[in-house]
């Protein structure tokens, strides 16, 4: 099957993992048909019914990818996949939902050193940050537990999502310094967004009535 930009019908593509739940509650609440079972179900395409509508369930740092190549029009995401993978897509909306701030971190005693080593499952903004901050860094990349490497002495710092501060914590790291905050935008492939306006404003409209309300 073919699927694409010309199709009539909106495809949203939705985040699994942690940011699922808030993200369909918020969906509901703002007056889009999705049934709970949503979330009990391994389907990944799910049709609304009675709607020109259809979600995608993608991993998170996936769902700009399909919304930049046009085979979901629109997703939801957070602002630290948006600043890492760099796809080409409109931000349309915060929906202040999913909040979290990236921070670099590490052992309490760490001693500046030249260029030290800052392990991190974000290395495109972690090099940036210290760029900006002019400072020569080695950037790992891990894929989780990010927190074991200052631990071990694979890194000196981290740069990793922190929300209530529990993995930090519990393995005696501490917050250095502020990146930036993190939430969950609304996202709309280039193309979508001119050929679908009116389906893709009528989204967007029903996620403005929610936003105010949740602050
Ligand atoms: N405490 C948190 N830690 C990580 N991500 C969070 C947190 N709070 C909110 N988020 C949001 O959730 C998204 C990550 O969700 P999740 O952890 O399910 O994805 P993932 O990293 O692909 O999962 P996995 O750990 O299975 O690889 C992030 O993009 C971020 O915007
Ligand atoms: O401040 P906290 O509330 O403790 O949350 C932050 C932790 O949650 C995330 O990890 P995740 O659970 O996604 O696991 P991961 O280590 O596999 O990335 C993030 O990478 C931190 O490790």
């Amino acid at each position: 099957m073919t699927r694409g930009i010309n199709d009539q019908k909106l495809t949203i593509a939705m985040p699994k993992g942690r940011i699922f739940e808030e993200s369909l509650v918020f969906l509901q609440q703002s007056g889009l048909n999705v049934t709970a079972d949503l979330k009990e179900s391994r389907k990944l395409i799910i049709p609304v019914e009675g709607a020109q509508l259809e979600f995608i369930l993608a991993k998170p740092t996936d769902v700009p990818t399909y919304v930049e190549y046009g085979v979901a029009d629109v997703g939801v995401v957070g602002k630290d996949v948006l600043l890492e993978e760099e796809r080409d897509v409109y931000e349309l909306l915060d929906l202040q939902i999913g909040y979290c701030r990236m921070m670099v971190a590490g052992l309490p005693d760490w001693k500046p050193v030249e260029a030290p080593r800052v392990a991190t499952k974000y290395p495109r903004i972690a090099s940036r940050y210290f760029r900006e901050q002019g400072q020569q860094v080695e950037v790992i990349k891990l894929n989780g537990s990010v927190e074991l490497a200052p631990l071990i002495g694979l890194a000196d710092r981290i740069v990793d999502i922190v929300s209530t501060g529990q993995t930090l914590r519990e393995n005696g790291l501490t917050e250095m310094e502020h990146i930036c905050e993190i939430t969950t935008r609304f996202i709309a492939n280039r193309a979508s967004y001119r050929m679908k306006s009116e389906a893709v404003d009528d989204i967007a409209n029903k996620f403005l009535q929610v936003i105010p309300k949740r602050k």
